[in-house]
């Protein structure tokens, strides 16, 4: 499964009462490295993510994956090649954590066959990737929220698809964890065929670690280029309305906010 997966959008709209959340004539995603969205709050992000993972269709144009309409892949085809973590997170009643991440092997097994070892060793080892696996017994709903976006981080790496698509993985965790992540996503962009789409707040990890940004205003590419090339860009204050300076520290740049 892990041949060359891309997306395609074209001429794609949204609407919601005659106003465009997303406008986009023209967009590419390949299966390819770290690839961060940004944008101001209601720019169409989470719009745009729930559209490639079929969660949604569009009102006008196309979202294709590998050339055909994501919505038309029956789920577990679709499952086999992206693996989706929504903004908000479902909290199940009555699962352990073990449980949920065992639903990621679902494309790959079905629901009646038979555990395989090889569907054990994807679990544990994806417990131990999110580093989730002190909680395999713990029950969904009693865990906190930072546990909970990393085990459904392990739920997505058990699902063992080329494509992940992140809505704000990091929003609920602490900064060793966020970093922790950061690297993971890192590791996951670089195997080969495999790539990353990630919705982020934070400016300067998306910096740090994509390899291209995609930003969203008002439902429109705004800007799409690597990191640099954001660095670089005259209007970046603009993208969030704010006054920004780039310091460097250690060869590296971190925008602050003046205020
Ligand atoms: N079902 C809906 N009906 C009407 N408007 C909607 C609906 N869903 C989203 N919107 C609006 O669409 C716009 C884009 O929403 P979206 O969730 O894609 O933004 P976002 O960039 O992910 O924002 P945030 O950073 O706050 O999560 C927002 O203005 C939002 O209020």
């Amino acid at each position: 499964m892990k041949n060359s997966l891309s997306f395609h959008l074209a001429n794609v709209n949204v609407s919601r009462q005659g106003r465009a959340l997303l406008d986009i004539a023209q967009l590419q995603l390949p299966a390819a490295g770290l690839t961060v969205i940004l944008g101001h709050n209601g720019s169409g992000k989470s719009t745009l993510l729930k559209l490639l993972s079929g969660q949604m269709a569009p009102d006008r144009g196309e979202v294709l994956l590998q050339g055909k309409s994501v919505t038309h892949y029956i789920p577990r085809e679709l499952a086999k090649r992206v693996a989706y973590m929504p903004q908000q997170i479902p909290q199940p009643a009555l699962l352990l954590v073990r449980e949920l991440v065992e639903l990621g092997r679902f494309a790959w097994r079905g629901w009646l066959a038979r555990w395989q070892s090889d569907d054990q060793s994807w679990v544990s080892r994806a417990l131990q990737q999110a580093g989730v696996a002190h909680l395999a017994g713990h029950a969904v709903d009693e865990i906190s929220g930072g546990e909970r976006q990393r085990v459904w981080l392990a739920m997505l790496l058990a699902q063992n698809a080329p494509l992940l698509l992140l809505d704000e993985p990091s929003s609920a965790l602490d900064l060793a964890h966020q970093y922790q992540l950061m690297q993971l996503l890192r590791q996951q962009a670089d195997l080969p065929d495999c790539g990353v789409i990630a919705v982020l707040h934070d400016l300067n990890l998306a910096l740090q670690y994509a390899d291209r940004i995609v930003a969203l205003q008002r439902g429109r590419i705004w800007f799409d280029g690597s990191p640099s090339q954001l660095l670089a860009h005259p209007e970046l204050a603009a993208l969030y309305g704010i006054e920004l300076e780039v310091l460097h520290r250690a060869g590296k740049p971190a925008v602050v906010a003046v205020v």
